[in-house]
């Protein structure tokens, strides 16, 4: 029997994305819940408890609900998209490409938490130089990045698209979570191994889909003596053996001149940049990615599949 996969949210931004994606999947079957019913609890229920893997794409209390609706009903694993579940002990974090064990934590696990997207770029660039020693456990970190507006899901889609919107946002580049206290900042700094609270600094600008996160670095604070090389040697070394995560060559980021927002747009790819000039004291890390490719959708996907493998 093909397993039965039910996505719940299927008709909002990361729902409408992974359906897209598993269009043309003959090995398994999307179950799906009538657009007009997909706030009806009690379909939602039935379907969540016919599936063998349930994607969450809701908002995060409609998450925790789902969860719920589940008690009891432990036949169904769970994707949960939402920042619900993602420095919950009980949850592994669907981030495959982490640590070694990860993806057979993924392989294994009834609850999978994916990581949001800015998360993604930031733990992708700051987890290996931690696991390899180049940064200690109290590194201070800062994040700066900017999204795509499909980030804030049907509601700023709505905000940036229509001008007749009531909220309509005119602004082409704006800065947001001023406070530092972003939802995703728990997330970076657990998976990110980091004792002390980053600054994480997230704006979008008007494109739909596409991101950048960079993390600047003073080599002088890092532990050991690094280079441009060493800290793209380190790169390499993790991401070695896997194709979704692509450490791009020094020369060809010495020759990038400028880095694209949108560059993988439409893709579940990531790019894992490191800038500077050798013999400086200081590098930018930079990771480009879709946040609704790697950073959300395409990631649910990946998951699945390892959960299915
Ligand atoms: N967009 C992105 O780039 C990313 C999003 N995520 C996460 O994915 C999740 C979904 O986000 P996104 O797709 O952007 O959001 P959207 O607002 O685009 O979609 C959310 C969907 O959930 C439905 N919904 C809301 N409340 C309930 C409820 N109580 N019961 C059933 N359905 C409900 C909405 O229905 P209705 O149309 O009626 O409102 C809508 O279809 C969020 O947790 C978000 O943080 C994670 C990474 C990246
Ligand atoms: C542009 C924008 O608004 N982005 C969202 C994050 C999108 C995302 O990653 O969703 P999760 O929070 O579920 O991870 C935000 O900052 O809240």
């Amino acid at each position: 029997m093909k397993p039965k996969i039910f996505i719940d949210g299927e008709h909002g931004t990361t729902g409408l994305q992974i359906r897209t994606r598993l269009a043309g999947r003959t090995d398994l079957e999307v179950i799906s819940i009538p657009e007009e019913e997909r706030r009806n609890k009690d379909m939602r229920a039935d379907y969540l408890r016919a599936a063998d893997i349930a994607i969450l794409c809701l908002p995060d209390d409609a998450s925790r609900e789902a969860v719920s609706l589940l008690h009891g009903h432990n036949d169904t694993r769970i994707i949960d998209t939402s920042t619900a579940h993602r420095i919950h002990a009980d949850w592994a974090y669907g981030f495959a490409e982490l640590e070694k064990a990860q993806r057979e934590r993924i392989k294994s696990a009834r609850l999978v938490a994916n990581p949001g997207c800015y998360p993604t770029g930031a733990i992708a660039l700051v987890r290996p130089l931690r696991d390899a020693g180049l940064l200690g456990s109290d590194h201070a970190i800062s994040v700066n990045a900017v999204s795509g507006y499909t980030g804030g899901g049907k509601q700023m889609i709505a905000q940036m698209e229509d001008p007749n919107n009531p909220e309509h946002i005119s602004a082409n580049n704006f800065l947001y979570g001023t406070s530092l206290r972003h939802k995703h900042v728990p997330e970076l700094q657990m998976h990110g191994r980091l004792e002390k609270r980053p600054v994480f600094s997230p704006s979008v600008g008007r494109f739909a889909q596409g991101m950048i996160v960079q993390v600047p670095l003073f080599l002088d604070q890092m532990q050991g003596k690094h280079s441009l090389k060493s800290i793209h040697e380190a790169l390499t070394a993790h991401y070695a053996g896997q194709d979704i995560v692509r450490v791009v060559p020094l020369e060809e980021s010495a020759n990038a001149g400028r880095i694209d927002a949108e560059e993988l747009a439409g893709t579940d790819g990531m790019k894992l940049y490191v800038f500077g000039t050798e013999g400086d004291g200081e590098v930018n890390l930079v990771a480009v990615l879709d946040n609704l490719g790697k950073g959300a959708s395409g990631a649910a996907v990946q998951n699945m599949d390892l959960m299915l493998s």
